[in-house]
């Protein structure tokens, strides 16, 4: 079923126009990314997804709701976790927590909420004393407290070292197993690819291709590489032979396969099926990154 549903979105500000042509459908329970790199118009769509800005045309609907019109009734389906909480420095978490809460009529239990991203530790802390990481993970669980349908997360790990990112990585997780419909904008491609079950691409205010984040890499074709040493004769034929493979070529006693597609499963499945086993093994699997770069002519970074 779909939650979100986004038809021709268009955004002008004064001076530039940010979202220029823009449609996706979120479906329930799904984590929906937005990937594009900076000033794509990723956070203006969420924006007017969320009911924040007022779109110059196109329709935007959140569980058949219409973000402007029906702004209270959105307010209990749809929870926006903003790029940098704007929190005054010297409110305590639980303060926040319980600020938030008030806001609606039916709020989640914040002290378990506030466990769930790992911060129950720091309840009576001040704002300002948190940790970038820390800081992140609060203004999740403030996303959360109305119980959202949907959670929409903005740059949820800009800033954070690898530890905090991987450990925000499986609060999204566990946010989507609770059954929360997450729609995630980041301009990593490691995230995408780990946690987004679908993705949109977005360039200049457009959406360049929508798929699953392998279907985006098979969409382009990239090419990919697998590299073995063969534990006994192969004949470059076999390979060649598989619809997956483009190029057989021997360095020594190297063999370096180019090809699309399952790569990787179709030579691996062939050298078992020839009792052949591939030593020092390496799979380059092409990314989200070459993908992007495919379709855009740019880097996503
Ligand atoms: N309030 C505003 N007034 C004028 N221009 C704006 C405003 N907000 C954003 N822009 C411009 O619109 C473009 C899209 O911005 P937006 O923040 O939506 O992009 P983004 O993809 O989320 O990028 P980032 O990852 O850098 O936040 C950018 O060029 C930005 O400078």
């Amino acid at each position: 079923m779909k939650v979100i549903e986004v038809r021709n979105l268009r955004k002008q500000y004064p001076n530039h126009l940010a979202v220029d042509d823009v449609s996706f459908e979120v479906a329930e329970g799904e984590i929906f990314g937005i990937l594009g790199p900076n000033g794509a118009g990723k956070t203006t769509t969420v924006e007017c997804v969320a009911g924040m800005r007022a779109p110059d045309g196109g329709t935007v609907r959140v569980a058949g709701l219409d973000p402007r019109r029906d702004r209270d009734e959105l307010r209990q389906v749809l929870g926006m976790q903003l790029q940098s909480a704007a929190l005054p420095e010297k409110i305590k978490v639980w303060e926040a927590l319980d600020l938030y809460a008030s806001f609606y009529a039916d709020p989640a239990d914040w002290t378990h909420l506030l466990d769930q991203v790992g911060l129950g530790h720091k309840r009576d802390a001040t704002f300002k004393s948190l940790s970038g990481g820390q800081k992140q993970r609060l203004s999740v669980a403030l996303a959360l407290v109305g119980r959202p349908r949907v959670a929409v997360l903005d740059e949820l790990t800009t800033g954070l070292d690898p530890q905090a990112r991987r450990d925000t990585w499986e609060l999204v997780e566990q946010i989507r197993d609770t059954g929360v419909t997450v729609v995630l904008v980041t301009h990593f491609m490691e995230e995408a690819e780990r946690l987004c079950d679908r993705l949109a691409f977005i360039d200049a205010g457009k959406v360049v291709a929508t798929d699953t984040p392998a279907g985006l890499i098979a969409q382009v074709g990239a090419e990919q590489h697998v590299r073995f040493r063969p534990s006994g004769p192969l004949d470059d034929a076999v390979l060649l032979a598989l619809p997956e493979v483009h190029a057989v070529v021997r360095h020594g006693g190297q063999v370096s396969v180019s090809g699309t597609g399952n790569l990787a499963h179709a030579v691996t499945l062939t050298l078992a099926q020839h009792e052949i086993i591939p030593g020092d093994l390496r799979i380059e699997q092409a990314t989200l990154d070459d993908a992007f770069l495919a379709l855009t002519g740019r880097k996503l970074s």
